[in-house]
């Protein structure tokens, strides 16, 4: 019902292309000096650090990159579609930076084209074109396409509805996106202005912008490559406004791609980085009383008739946000993606990169065997297997309420936006912040193009932001964790991931028992810290506002926001940390894996306890001392992953060109590759700059005649 049945993710996200403009410009002596030198300093680049390192590996990491992937069926397959992507000149990114903005775009539609090209002569499955498209890694129109239009209408178009349109889109004989944010209105659902006003003379809704405010701002594709678009809009007949609905519009003639009669469109300008989302058309849109037949009222869930009454099914009103529940679940699989990617960047360059410690002319120290480079980077490592692992269990849990949706059960509706909204927030966040941290982790060379990783933060940043700004979804986790509190009292008990919240009597004045370091190895004593921290910051807030509440409990929630915000992230936390313990309690084949899985959780754990210490402090769930512990411990986990660092990030499975990194490369031969980007840029086509005539030569000049005059 919200999507259509099936989770089965059709497109995941960018596209991409390859150079519309060779960047191998340069006059013959530059190439001359260039090959040169690096063929020189290839020369040099005889040690392979990262050949040590695999050495020093304690476990199996062909298993591990089954346990990474979710089996072996799945390495087999990404693997074959990485290599795919990877080996067709077509997708090539490596000149993405220093494309404009149009070359990129056009760069953006001949991969898309390119890659929809190969799937239909490979005659690949839907779960080899999703991995293709994901290994394309070029954000574009597409991922709008399969990620939200089809979505949309699987999950609100009725069947009849699903049979007219959905052959049109698997096919690409249309175009679409999802036009629900507007220029006035994007986190309040319910306060977008477009009216879609139902004319039963013409059996036709007129659907309309009425003011600046109300046009369509931010869709992806929608700015340039969209022909349709679901558009969300005030539905009014009978002269009554019956709130948000969507609508599927055409937008654009199949014939020349020109906006049809009332359509006002186009791109919303240049964003955050170079290249970057930059391939994404976001887009604006207004209407001019458009008139749609009636049967592109997507009625699922509610109808109006031809004499235009309005029928509501007997099912809850939110099922109209599915769309964005089941996107919402599948950027939190993608958040261990871009984590993953940044880290496998920044944990083989810190093996690689020597600075200091030389003692008698010897080598000097890796970078990453300094304590505070891994207590800043294994907790990253640590956090992408955790999201890689809560990203498939929701993904479960996704499926689960979308099987009992179609039986019309309801009753796990709240749990599902609970989980989603909250792990989207969460897990965005973290790795929003963790790839900048990656960057920062690899000094100098991280802040290049060439790095990747400037690239990679651009692309992500903004998942923060969109399917629902991450503070905002905090607040209804916090929202639905204030109602499970008052409930308590009740006698109700809490269900799903609420559950440990029936623990109230026992979990308000539990002591943790942990009396040595090796005690946070025990992951009863971890789940029972985290448990008692996010109960307690959750009643802390009830109690709250029900004391600042003589007025009304929504102003009350109005001034705790800022703590509830925090009990909101310690359920969210709770929530990884479970299912982290889970996953380890699972029978895990392969030599080692089980127990390098263990460690990471343990260290994910004790990060969080370590880094929230005041959270656990404050609620009284542990006390100073046993905090110091745990400190302890921590240390030593790091030591224990240390020597399997690289190993862990190679479990990743990643090629070089989908990590699109001079620094991340597998040989770890980062120099001459360094070296080599420098002279692709296009400063570096000519010695002398252009400019030099009209602004540096004069500027010289007088300053010597200045002199000469002296
Ligand atoms: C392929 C990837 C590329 C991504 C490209 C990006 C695309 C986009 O960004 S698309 C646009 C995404 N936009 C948003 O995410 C907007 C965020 N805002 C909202 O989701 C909603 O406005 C809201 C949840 C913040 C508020 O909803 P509203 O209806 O105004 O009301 P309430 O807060 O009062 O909630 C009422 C009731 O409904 C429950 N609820 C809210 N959302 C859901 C949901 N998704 N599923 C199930 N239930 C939901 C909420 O808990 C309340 O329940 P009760 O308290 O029991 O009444
Ligand atoms: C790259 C990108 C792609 C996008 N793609 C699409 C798309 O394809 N289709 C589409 O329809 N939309 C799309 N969007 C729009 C996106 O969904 C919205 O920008 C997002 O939902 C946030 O809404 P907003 O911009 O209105 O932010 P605002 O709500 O205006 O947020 C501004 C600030 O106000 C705070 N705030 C807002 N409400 C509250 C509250 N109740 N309590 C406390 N603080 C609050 C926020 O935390 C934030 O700090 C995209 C956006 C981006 C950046």
């Amino acid at each position: 019902m919200w999507r259509g049945g099936s989770n089965t993710r059709t497109c995941k996200r960018r596209f991409f292309s390859s150079p519309t403009r060779s960047r191998h410009h340069r006059p013959p002596y530059i190439c001359r000096l260039h090959s040169r030198g690096s063929q020189h300093l290839k020369a040099m680049a005889e040690v392979d650090h990262l050949a040590a390192e695999r050495a020093t590996a304690r476990f199996d990491v062909e298993e591990m990159k089954v346990a990474w992937a979710g089996s072996r069926h799945a390495v087999h397959v990404a693997d074959r579609m990485a290599r795919l992507v990877a080996s067709d000149p077509v997708f090539r990114k490596d000149n993405r930076t220093m494309l404009s903005r149009k070359e990129l775009f056009k760069d953006t539609l001949r991969k898309a084209a390119h890659a929809w090209k190969r799937i239909v002569e490979l005659r690949l499955t839907e779960e080899e074109a999703d991995l293709l498209r994901q290994y394309v890694d070029q954000p574009g129109y597409v991922d709008l396409h399969w990620g939200m239009f089809v979505p949309a209408i699987k999950g609100q178009g009725t069947e009849e509805q699903q049979h007219k349109w959905l052959p049109l889109a698997y096919k690409f004989q249309i175009i679409g996106c999802y036009a629900q944010t507007e220029l006035g209105h994007g986190s309040n659902v319910q306060g977008l202005e477009t009216t879609a006003t139902f004319d039963p003379k013409t059996d036709e809704f007129v659907i309309h912008s009425p003011t600046l405010t109300s046009s369509k701002w931010w869709p992806g594709g929608l700015g340039k490559a969209s022909t349709h678009a679901v558009v969300y809009a005030r539905l009014i007949t009978e002269g009554k406004d019956y709130g948000i609905h969507g609508f599927i519009v055409q937008l654009r003639s199949l014939e020349d791609h020109s906006p049809l009669p009332g359509v006002t469109l186009g791109d919303i300008g240049g964003k955050f980085g170079s290249g970057a989302y930059n391939s994404m058309d976001n887009g604006v849109l207004r209407f001019d009383h458009v008139r749609i037949p009636r049967d592109q009222m997507l009625m699922r869930l509610s109808q109006v008739t031809r004499e235009g009454k309005y029928v509501h099914s007997n099912v809850p009103k939110q099922l109209l946000y599915g769309t964005m529940v089941y996107v919402r679940q599948s950027i939190v699989a993608d958040a261990s993606k871009a984590l993953s990617r940044a880290v496998c960047i920044a944990v083989r360059y810190s093996a690689v990169r020597k600075q200091f410690g030389s003692q008698d002319g010897g080598p000097e120290t890796q970078v990453l065997n300094y304590k505070t480079q891994q207590s800043r980077l294994f907790p990253l490592l640590a956090s992408a297997y955790a999201f890689r692992f809560v990203g498939d269990w929701l993904n479960w849990l996704y499926t689960d309420v979308t099987q009992k949706l179609e039986a019309k059960d309801f009753s796990t509706l709240q749990e599902a936006h609970a989980c989603t909204a909250g792990l989207k927030a969460v897990t965005t966040s973290v790795t929003a912040d963790a790839i900048e941290e990656c960057r920062k982790l690899c000094g100098g060379h991280g802040y290049l193009n060439s790095s990747g990783l400037p690239e990679l933060f651009a692309v992500y940043v903004p998942a923060c932001t969109y399917e629902g700004d991450n503070v905002v979804l905090l607040l209804q986790v916090a929202r639905i964790l204030m109602k499970t509190v008052s409930q308590l009292a009740s006698g109700k008990q809490p269900v799903g991931t609420m559950a440990y919240m029936g623990k109230v009597q026992y979990l308000m004045q539990c002591k943790s028992a942990v009396s040595s370091a090796e005690d946070w190895l025990n992951p009863d004593a971890i789940q029972e810290a985290f448990e008692a921290r996010a109960l307690r910051m959750a009643v802390n807030c009830a109690q709250n506002i029900s004391q600042a509440a003589s007025q009304e409990e929504a102003a009350g929630f109005y001034e705790r926001s800022p703590d509830l915000l925090e009990a909101a992230v310690a359920h969210i936390q709770l929530i990884i940390v479970t299912k982290f313990i889970e996953k380890v309690h699972q029978e895990i084949p392969g030599h080692g894996v089980k127990e390098q899985l263990q460690a990471l959780c343990n260290v994910y754990a004790l990060y969080i306890l370590h880094k929230h210490l005041g959270d656990f402090l404050a609620t009284g769930c542990i006390t100073p001392r046993q905090g110091a512990l745990a400190n302890e411990q921590l240390g030593k986990l790091y030591a224990q992953v240390r020597p399997n660092a690289v190993a862990l990030v190679d479990a990743f499975n990643y090629t070089d060109h989908y990590l699109g990194s001079v620094l991340g490369r597998y040989d770890g031969d980062v120099y001459p590759a360094l070296y080599e980007e420098a002279w692709k840029d296009p400063l570096n086509e000519t010695v002398v700059p252009e400019g030099y005539h009209e602004y540096l030569r004069p500027l010289i000049k007088q300053q010597q005649l200045k002199l000469s005059r002296l």
